[in-house]
């Protein structure tokens, strides 16, 4: 796994901002590279307001919509269109501003597909095993970019601190009684945000300094499971002043003035 690189903006409107356009030439050039990509969305916040910069970034059409595989990291177990849905919110934020495929964007079952939690994480499961490839040595893409919010607690998609899914080695389980409301999600497990070529951890506000020194610091994934957010070619923390505030200094660079 790779060493984390941390890049520290000025405030949360420069660091989404710079997001989206390291979202759009990252996705570009891996494109180029291949002929199309595989992306992994967060909800969240910071999450939803660098989709909606890179929908209001002219060059967002560097990248081919149409070749781009559109996965969630997580997701609340809600109907289809509820606003608090991950999916709602990327939708809302970029994704009907963009010409996508819809065969290649792919939401987690919600209780309105007649699943139950455990049902949906098995569907998504699936899901994700028949889009990888022999070369992706796994039951996932080797997703190209893999972005992730982080809670105060530490946790990233719907891996909360010290609960069951960060020792569940399948690829996509169903969470109970989640700590940040709703109680019941579908989350990515560590293997599989592991299985992501880019991991991006995006966070800003100083409540999530202390998870970010620990994510930073060695700490071990059942309590700090940010610190399991790790890519197999790239670690990036992206962060602002505030999240990055209790960092020690030789581990933050400063990306603008
Ligand atoms: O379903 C969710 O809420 C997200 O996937 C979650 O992991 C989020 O990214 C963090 O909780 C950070 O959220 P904020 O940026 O809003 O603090």
């Amino acid at each position: 796994m790779s060493v984390p690189t941390v890049l520290v903006h000025r405030d949360a409107q420069v660091l989404a901002k710079a997001v989206a356009a390291r979202l759009i030439t990252g996705l570009a050039d891996a494109q180029a590279a291949k002929g199309s990509a595989h992306l992994v969305l967060t909800g969240g916040t910071i999450g939803i307001a660098s989709l909606a910069e890179v929908a209001a970034n002219a060059a967002h059409d560097a990248v081919e919509w149409r070749r781009l595989d559109i996965w969630w990291g997580d997701e609340r177990f809600l109907p289809t269109g509820d606003p608090e849905r991950n999916e709602t919110g990327a939708r809302r934020a970029l994704l009907d501003h963009v010409d996508t495929d819809p065969e290649r964007v792919h939401p987690v079952p919600g209780p309105d597909s007649g699943l139950t939690a455990e049902e949906a994480a098995d569907r998504y499961a699936e899901e994700l095993r028949k889009a990888s490839r022999p070369e992706d040595h796994g039951p996932v893409p080797s997703f190209d970019i893999l972005m992730l919010g982080l809670g105060p607690d530490a946790h990233v998609a719907s891996l909360f601190p010290e609960m069951p899914a960060l020792y569940d080695e399948r690829p996509v389980v169903a969470v109970h009684g989640a700590p940040k409301p709703p109680p019941t999600r579908i989350t990515m497990t560590l293997p599989t945000i592991q299985a992501a070529r880019e991991v991006w951890v995006i966070a800003a506000g100083e409540e999530k300094a202390g998870a970010v020194r620990l994510a930073l610091q060695g700490a071990g994934t059942f309590q700090v499971p940010a610190a399991g957010a790790r890519g197999r070619v790239r670690t990036m923390f992206l962060l602002d002043r505030a999240a990055a505030s209790k960092i020690p200094p030789d581990l933050g660079r400063p990306a603008s003035p």
